[in-house]
C-alpha cells in the first residue's frame, strides 16, 4: 500500500472521487452528474442505485487518472450531501423508496403539526435544528407510512436507515458495516448532540424505531473495510463527515472563531464554537463540526438554499450568460447608480428567515436595467445573504476574534463575486490553494486515522491561502446597500 488516500464525494448534483497524495496534492479525479427526480412539486428524490454508480465508477476514474489501482490507497475517506434519506433490507441491501433529498418539501405538513403541537422547542433543544422537511427525521417517518409493510418491518429490525455516508458504507463493505458519523447523526432530528446518542423521546415523536439506526462514531474512526468483491481489495474506511463539515475540517478551520462558507448550489456558512453547543437565538443551526477521540467539537451553522443555483438560473432559465465564469465580468459593467435586488427564494429562504412559502423577487428595475444589472444583482445576493447569516453567527456567538472568511466551492472561482463578498462584508475573505475542501476534509479524517497525515495542528499549519480578498467599500455606501438589501427581504417574506 502506499500513503494515496481516497476521498468519495457524494454531492447533490454529482458524485466525485479524488485521490490525494501526502503533500494532500490531487493525483487523480473522477467525476459524473446523476439525474434528479422531481415527481411532483417541491418532491425531490434520487435513484440510490445511481449513487451507488456513480460512486463506484468515479472511484474507478480517479485511479485510473491517478495511474494507481486501488491497492495503492491506505485509506477511505467518505463525504456525503447531508439529511437525505435512505432505508433499505438488510437481507438483500435494495432500498425500499428512492432517496428523499434534502431539498424535498413532502413533510412540510408533518412539520407544522408538529409544531402546533409544541414540539419544536424539545425539538431544538436536543438537536440544535428546527422543525423543518430539511432534516431526515420525518423524511424517515413518511416512508415508513407509505411503504407498505415498511413499519412492521422497521420494527422486527428487518431494515435499515441511513443517510448518504451509512448506505455506501453498507455497500462498499459488502453489508458487513452499518455505522454513521456524529455530523451526519446530527442532521436527522433524533440525535441528541449534547449527550452524544439517539433520542428516545424524539424517536417517539417522530415515530421512528431505533432498530432502523446505524451505530454512531466518531468522524475519524474504523469503518470496517471495503469488500474486495466490490472494488477489488479490502482498504480501510476510516473517515466519514457530511460535506460542510469536511469542507470545514479541509479548511482546517478547528479554532473556535473560524469559519468557512461553501459556495456551490446553496451555501452553508459554519463557525467553529469549539466545546461549547451554543443555542441560537437568531435561528440558525447548532451543529457538530466534526467528533475526533469521542470528543464533539460544536457549530453554527447558516444555511442558504440558493447560491450557485441563482447563477444556473441566469444562464439556464433567462439565458443572460451562456458560461457561469461570465457573470462576473458581466457584473462589472454595471451601472452603479442601479439598485437593483434579487431576493433569490425560488425555494423558499433558509437561514435566518426559515420562510418556505417566499418566492423570488426583483427590486428596483427601471427601463434602464439590462442583463449586467440583472447579473449584479445575482451574485450580490448571495453576498448579502452571507452578511446576514454572518450578522446572525455574531449576535449568538460572543466569542470574540476577528472576522475572516474562508471560502470554497465552485462560485469562489469568480474573483468578482469574492471582492464584493470581502466589501460587503466589512471582512476579509481567503480563498484557499487546494479548492477541493470538502474531499480534502474526508480524506484528512481518514489519513488522520490512519496515522498517515499530520493531526489538527500540522495539517492547519500547511493549509495554503491563494488569495485574500480585502474589504474596500466606503462604510455609508455599505449601509445603503445593505438597507436596500434588506428592505427587498422585507418586502419578500410572507410572515
Ligand atoms: N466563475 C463562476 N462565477 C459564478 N458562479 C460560478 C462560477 N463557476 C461556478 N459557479 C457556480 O458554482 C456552482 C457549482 O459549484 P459546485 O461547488 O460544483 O456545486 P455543487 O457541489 O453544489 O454541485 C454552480 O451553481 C455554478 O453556477
Ligand atoms: O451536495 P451539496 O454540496 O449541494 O451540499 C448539500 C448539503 O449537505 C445539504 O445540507
Amino acid at each position: 500500500m502506499g500513503d494515496f488516500v481516497l476521498a468519495i464525494d457524494q454531492g447533490t448534483t454529482s458524485t466525485r472521487a479524488i485521490v490525494f497524495d501526502g503533500d494532500y496534492r490531487v493525483r487523480g479525479m473522477g467525476q459524473q452528474e446523476f439525474r434528479q427526480h422531481f415527481p411532483r412539486s417541491g418532491w425531490v428524490e434520487h435513484d440510490p442505485e445511481d449513487i451507488w454508480r456513480t460512486t463506484v465508477e468515479t472511484l474507478r476514474f480517479a485511479l485510473a487518472d491517478a495511474a494507481l489501482a486501488i491497492s495503492d490507497i491506505a485509506a477511505i475517506g467518505i463525504t456525503n450531501q447531508r439529511e437525505t434519506t435512505l432505508i433499505w433490507d438488510r437481507e438483500t441491501g435494495r432500498p425500499i423508496h428512492n432517496a428523499i433529498v434534502w431539498q424535498d418539501r413532502r413533510t412540510a405538513d408533518l412539520c407544522n403539526r408538529l409544531k402546533a403541537e409544541g414540539a419544536e422547542k424539545t425539538v431544538t433543544e436536543k438537536t440544535g435544528l428546527l422543525l423543518d422537511p430539511y432534516f431526515s427525521g420525518t423524511k424517515i417517518a413518511w416512508i415508513l407510512d407509505h411503504v407498505e409493510g415498511a413499519r412492521a418491518r422497521a420494527e422486527q429490525g428487518a431494515l435499515a436507515f441511513g443517510t448518504v455516508d451509512s448506505f455506501l458504507l453498507w455497500r462498499l463493505t459488502g453489508g458487513a458495516v452499518h455505522a454513521t458519523d456524529a455530523t451526519n447523526a446530527s442532521r436527522t432530528l433524533l440525535y441528541n448532540i449534547a449527550a452524544g446518542a439517539w433520542d428516545d423521546e424524539l424517536l417517539d415523536l417522530l415515530r421512528v424505531p431505533r432498530a432502523l439506526l446505524p451505530d454512531v462514531r466518531d468522524s475519524a474512526a474504523d469503518f470496517g473495510l471495503t469488500d474486495p468483491a466490490v472494488v477489488g481489495a479490502a482498504v480501510p474506511i476510516a473517515g466519514i463527515a457530511g460535506d460542510q463539515h469536511a469542507a470545514t475540517l479541509g479548511q482546517a478551520c478547528f479554532e473556535p472563531g473560524m469559519m468557512k462558507s461553501t459556495y456551490g448550489t446553496g451555501c452553508f456558512a459554519l463557525l467553529n464554537t469549539g466545546a461549547e453547543m451554543v443555542p441560537s437565538r437568531n435561528r440558525l443551526l447548532t451543529t457538530i463540526a466534526y467528533q475526533l477521540d469521542g470528543k464533539p467539537t460544536y457549530a453554527l451553522e447558516g444555511s442558504i438554499f440558493v447560491a450557485g443555483a441563482a447563477i444556473q438560473w441566469l444562464r439556464d432559465g433567462l439565458h443572460l450568460i451562456e458560461r457561469a465564469d461570465q457573470s462576473g465580468p458581466l457584473a462589472e459593467q454595471a451601472d452603479p447608480h442601479q439598485n437593483v435586488y434579487l431576493v433569490p427564494a425560488f425555494t423558499g429562504l433558509g437561514a435566518p428567515w426559515w420562510d418556505a412559502d417566499a418566492r423570488a423577487a426583483l427590486f428596483g428595475l427601471t427601463r434602464a436595467t439590462g442583463p449586467a444589472e440583472l447579473v449584479r444583482a445575482a451574485l450580490e445576493s448571495v453576498c448579502y445573504q452571507t452578511c446576514d447569516l454572518l450578522d446572525a453567527m455574531k449576535r449568538d456567538w460572543t466569542g470574540g476574534s476577528e472576522t475572516v472568511l474562508r471560502v470554497d466551492g465552485g462560485m469562489v472561482a469568480s474573483d468578482w463575486t469574492m471582492q464584493r463578498l470581502a466589501d460587503l462584508l466589512d471582512a476579509p475573505v481567503d480563498r484557499p490553494l487546494v479548492l477541493e475542501t470538502t474531499a480534502l476534509g474526508a480524506a484528512w479524517l481518514a489519513a488522520r486515522q490512519r496515522g498517515i497525515w499530520p493531526d489538527k495542528d500540522g495539517f492547519a499549519r500547511d493549509w495554503r491561502r491563494d488569495t485574500r480578498f480585502k474589504p474596500g467599500m466606503k462604510a455609508d455606501e455599505r449601509a445603503t446597500k445593505l438597507a436596500g438589501w434588506h428592505d427587498a427581504v422585507r418586502r419578500t417574506l410572507t410572515h
